[in-house]
Formats: C-alpha cells, sequence, structure tokens
C-alpha cells in the first residue's frame, strides 16, 4: 500500500472503499476497494475531499482481480461467444448465437481445481437462444499469482473450455414401418411429430415413406434417401422385441455403422443410433410419438451441429437419464439428460 496524489492516481487500484455523503440523498459506497481509478473518477475523488489516496503498490509477480478475469476469459473462450464488461472483478460469457453450448467438462474441472479461480457454466449440450449468459469466471483475491494464472494456461491448453456452435439444418428421410400403418388400419401419428422437431431446427424433409414390417422393404426404404441425399434418416416403429420389431435389424444390415442400440435414457430405452458413412440413421422408439420430451429431444440438437457420437457418449446419459414426468414439462430447463 502506498499514499499518491488523487490526481496522480489514474490507473491506479483502491486500497479500501470509499464512502460518499449526499446529505438527504445518499450514504454509501462510490468507490470499491480494488476499483481501478479512471479519469473521470478525479473530479469525483476530490469532491469527496480526497487529495490523497491509499493504493496498492504494484507488486512483481501479482495480477489484479479485473486482468486476472480477462486473462481467463481469453484462454477459455471459444466460438459464438461475447463478454460482459468486467463487473467486480467478474466476466460474463454470453451465447453470441442460438445454438448448442458446449463445455469441456474435464478441462473445467481441472481449472477449477487450481487455488483462486473460478468459472462457473451452464451444462454442456444445453440450447442456448443467442444473449443468454452461459457461463462466469473471474479470480478469488484481489490480487493473485501469476504462477497460477500460468498454471491455468498449461491445464487449458487448446481446449477451449467454453463454446456455442450453430445448427446445421439437414435433409431428412422418415422411414414409417408397421403394418398397422402401412395397411392403413391406423392413421400415422409418427411423422407429424417428427416433422415438427425436426422443423423446429429448419431442417427439410425430403419424404417419408412407409413399409409393412418387412426388413427387406425397410433397407430399401433406407437405401433410397441415402441415394436422395438425405443428411439424417428417423426410422419409427418397430424398435422393441416383438416378433414384428425388425426395424434394428434392418437398420443394421442396411450397410450402417451401429452406435447403440439401447440407451440409457426413459424414455427412451429401445432407441438406436447408427451412422450410414457420415449420415446417422436413428432408430426412434414409440414412446417419442407419445411423450412431450425423450431421447430424441436429447439426441437430435447434437447430431444437428455434426457431432460424431459414439457409445461412451450415449452411456454417459444414464446419471440423470430419468425424466420426471412433470405435469409442465419446462425441459431443457430441468434434471433431465444433462451430463
Ligand atoms: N414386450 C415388450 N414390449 C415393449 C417393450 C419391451 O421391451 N418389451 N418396450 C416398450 C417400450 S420402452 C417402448 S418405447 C415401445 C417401443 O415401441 P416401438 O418403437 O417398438 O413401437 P411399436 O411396437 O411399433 O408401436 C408401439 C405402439 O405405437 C403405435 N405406433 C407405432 N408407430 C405408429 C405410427 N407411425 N402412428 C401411429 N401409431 C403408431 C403402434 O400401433 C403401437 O400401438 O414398446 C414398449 N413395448
Ligand atoms: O424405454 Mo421406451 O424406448 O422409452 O419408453
Amino acid at each position: 500500500m502506498k499514499q499518491i496524489k488523487t490526481v496522480d492516481a489514474v490507473g491506479q487500484v483502491l486500497c479500501h472503499d470509499i464512502t460518499q455523503i449526499l446529505p438527504g440523498q445518499f450514504k454509501g459506497r462510490k468507490f470499491k476497494k480494488g476499483h481501478v481509478v479512471k479519469e473521470e473518477d478525479i473530479p469525483v475523488l476530490l469532491s469527496l475531499g480526497k487529495d490523497n489516496l491509499y493504493v496498492w503498490e504494484a507488486v512483481e509477480g501479482m495480477i489484479h482481480e479485473n486482468d486476472g478475469a480477462i486473462f481467463l476469459k481469453d484462454i477459455a473462450a471459444g466460438e459464438n461467444l461475447e463478454f460482459s464488461e468486467i463487473k467486480e472483478g467478474k466476466i460474463d460469457f454470453i451465447a453470441g448465437i442460438d445454438g448448442l453450448l458446449k463445455i469441456d467438462v474435464d478441462t473445467l474441472l481441472k481449472l477449477n481445481s487450481i487455488d483462486d479461480i473460478m468459472m462457473a457454466t451452464l451444462h454442456n449440450n444445453f440450447e442456448v437462444k443467442k444473449g443468454t449468459k452461459v457461463a462466469g469466471t473471474r479470480v478469488i483475491p484481489l490480487l493473485i499469482g501469476e504462477e497460477k494464472l500460468e498454471e491455468a494456461k498449461k491445464v487449458v491448453g487448446e481446449n477451449k473450455i467454453v463454446s456455442v456452435l450453430p445448427f446445421k439444418p439437414k435433409k431428412v428421410g422418415i422411414v414409417t414401418t408397421g403394418n398397422e400403418i402401412y395397411h392403413k388400419r391406423i392413421v400415422d401419428k409418427f411423422g407429424p411429430v417428427i416433422e415438427g422437431k425436426v422443423g423446429k431446427y429448419n431442417c427439410e424433409i425430403i419424404g417419408q415413406i412407409i413399409c409393412p414390417d418387412d426388413k427387406e422393404v425397410i433397407k430399401e426404404a433406407i437405401q433410397k434417401f441415402i441415394n436422395k441425399g438425405a443428411e439424417l434418416i428417423c426410422c419409427t416403429g418397430g424398435m422393441s422385441v416383438d416378433p414384428d420389431d425388425v426395424t434394428p435389424t434392418a437398420i443394421k444390415e442396411c450397410g450402417a455403422e451401429l452406435v447403440t442400440y439401447g440407451s440409457p435414457i426413459l424414455p427412451g430405452a429401445m432407441f438406436l443410433l447408427a451412422y450410414y458413412n457420415e449420415v446417422p440413421i436413428m432408430g426412434i422408439p414409440g414412446c417419442a410419438m407419445y411423450n412431450k420430451t425423450t431421447v430424441f429431444d436429447v439426441i437430435l440438437p447434437r447430431l444437428l451441429v455434426n457431432e460424431r457420437l459414439n457409445k461412451a457418449d450415449i452411456a454417459a446419459y444414464g446419471h440423470g437419464g430419468l425424466c420426471m414426468q412433470c405435469d409442465t414439462c419446462t425441459y431443457p430447463a430441468c434434471n433431465f439428460a444433462k451430463i
């Protein structure tokens, strides 16, 4: 701590709060401990009778909290983010576009394991709107040792911790299976559900093929969509264990690489995901026609940011993968499928 003349204090850091009293109007803190004095503050400080100030002496190797927050922002921020002004040593990260929030959870844990540093985020894979606050970071003390920030930089490396990825609308083919629909015993109710959900992301439906419970016919339908340039294929019906449930076998035999048949998500246990080269094929269980929110809502956004999912990505959903089936669904602002 050192004493300096207020007129020389621009850029200096206040050592303590400074109170202002305006009789009958205001009594309270005008400047906070840690405030960096700006040009426009000088007349105000002088009007408060502060001709001299106690300020921090620059200490070799110590960084002010504001600079610490900027440092953390610079190492952790990925694509499509905007930032708040620094307030009380904290910077907020704000989604710069509508999209899917990606958090590198492992790196975030390593960063938060360093003393005197914090970063808090929304959940990984959360759908966000432009303007949503998605993360905040600061250092804990007023001054932080340079070596802590260097450690943070090392831990983060090239892995950006927070990003927002834009949705890439896809051309979607719908394969609807079931003898009862094919023979017009009942009206198809699944097609409109899929259309509505992919439509929300501006995907284009390039066709719907209604198939009987016949493996070869279903395989042909999938192949037709591949040839037609489908970028996502949604199969419905026949996903469970009845003798007529041949859709999983048809998907497996059409030449696609199977990621999983089965998911630790309820509703959605009978979900299947495969890739025909780059084209994801989803086998969507009947629950997605009935329940408001299911495995389909959880996985679809990730496919629409072109993530290539593997078995471990799906397995990770078990913890939190149980929907509470609330009377009024607030998904994604709830516990369901947060990883
Ligand atoms: N014995 C078992 N039965 C069921 C199991 C199981 O493990 N063992 N799992 C249950 C779970 S979980 C789900 S989810 C559903 C999965 O159903 P599927 O995807 O196999 O669907 P289907 O059996 O073909 O049909 C179920 C039901 O929905 C009607 N349906 C199907 N598609 C349409 C459509 N496009 N439009 C209108 N209605 C449709 C169908 O007629 C059936 O009534 O299975 C549980 N059962
Ligand atoms: O487990 Mo089924 O695939 O949801 O409801």
